[in-house]
């Protein structure tokens, strides 16, 4: 009778043929050997993942010169194991990644001067500036500064409280994923921090988010202005992609995280007098 386990009579690359005995392999229990193919299904079998896990996985950038058990012929360690067992979330998570990644390479169509679309590198970085923190930060002081109603003050006071909260938060986002930018990206960006370095969640977006929701719920605009909002908003998020800079699920995080920061500024939100028992603590 058959084992199971008999000695496999694949072919060379070693995937089984069709007639030939299999060998079957738990899906529950880590399988301790460092055979090219266990090593190939620890990688996923579909060589789109392998490849990605090989290029976006922190663990594989950072720990490179670590021993995965493998290279030293002890086996993967316990951790690989685990990944042996496919998840429906473990997959789903892959696949996602595996599409945002084709998606963002696909659209980068401005991420240089001899890029398909590189004529319009210059009006993506119009709008890139449009949404950099800076111009926002020195626009919402200098309103501030300049208003002479108390509403007009609380309110650029709030969104200056908002913006800086915006960089705080993605700044800490940030230095906690640390997904790296784009291959293709030309890290030519000004006045950037260095968590800037990475990518995940945009901070273009996350403002734009914020600074959309502030604009339409604060100030009286016409129909058209809103719309022009609106339209900024997205603009700024797809600009991010095309110059290259972002995936596509850098931005849509950001557009959500900056619509919940607004939430947040909102819960915050400092009042005049507020303002004024806080400067009272201070003076
Ligand atoms: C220097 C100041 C005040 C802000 C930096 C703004 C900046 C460069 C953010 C990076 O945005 P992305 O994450 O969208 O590339």
């Amino acid at each position: 009778m058959h084992s199971p386990k008999a000695k496999n009579t694949g072919r060379r690359d070693g995937s089984p043929v069709l007639g030939g005995s299999f060998e079957f392999v738990s899906l529950t229990k880590p399988v301790n050997r460092s055979s090219p193919r266990h090593l190939l299904q620890r990688q996923g079998s579909d060589p789109t993942t392998a490849r990605l896990r090989a290029s976006e996985s922190p663990l594989r950038r950072r720990g490179s010169g670590s021993s995965t058990g493998s290279a030293s012929g002890q086996g993967p360690p316990e951790e690989d194991g685990i990944r042996l067992n496919p998840s429906l979330i473990g997959i789903s998570l892959s696949s996602l990644l595996a599409i945002d990644l084709w998606l963002s390479k696909r659209l980068s169509v401005c991420a240089c001067e001899d890029s398909s679309w590189g004529s319009v590198r210059p009006l993506m970085k119009l709008i890139e500036v449009s949404g950099h923190g800076l111009p926002w930060l020195a626009g919402a002081a200098y309103s501030l500064y300049k208003s002479d109603t108390a509403a007009g003050q609380e309110v650029m006071l709030n969104l200056l409280v908002g913006l800086l909260l915006d960089l705080i938060l993605v700044g800490i986002v940030k230095a906690v994923v640390r997904r790296r930018r784009p291959a293709h990206n030309q890290m030519d960006m000004f006045a950037t921090f260095s968590v800037d370095r990475y990518s995940f969640p945009s901070g273009h977006a996350t403002r734009a988010a914020m600074c959309g929701r502030f604009l339409l719920a604060h100030l009286v605009l016409a129909a058209p202005l809103r719309v022009l909002v609106l339209l900024w908003v997205g603009l700024v998020g797809l600009s991010r992609v095309l110059l290259g800079r972002h995936n596509v699920t850098d931005v849509l995080f950001g557009f959500w995280m900056g619509y919940c920061q607004y939430n947040l500024v909102e819960i915050l939100w400092f009042s005049p007098q507020t303002l004024q028992g806080l400067l009272g603590h201070l003076a």
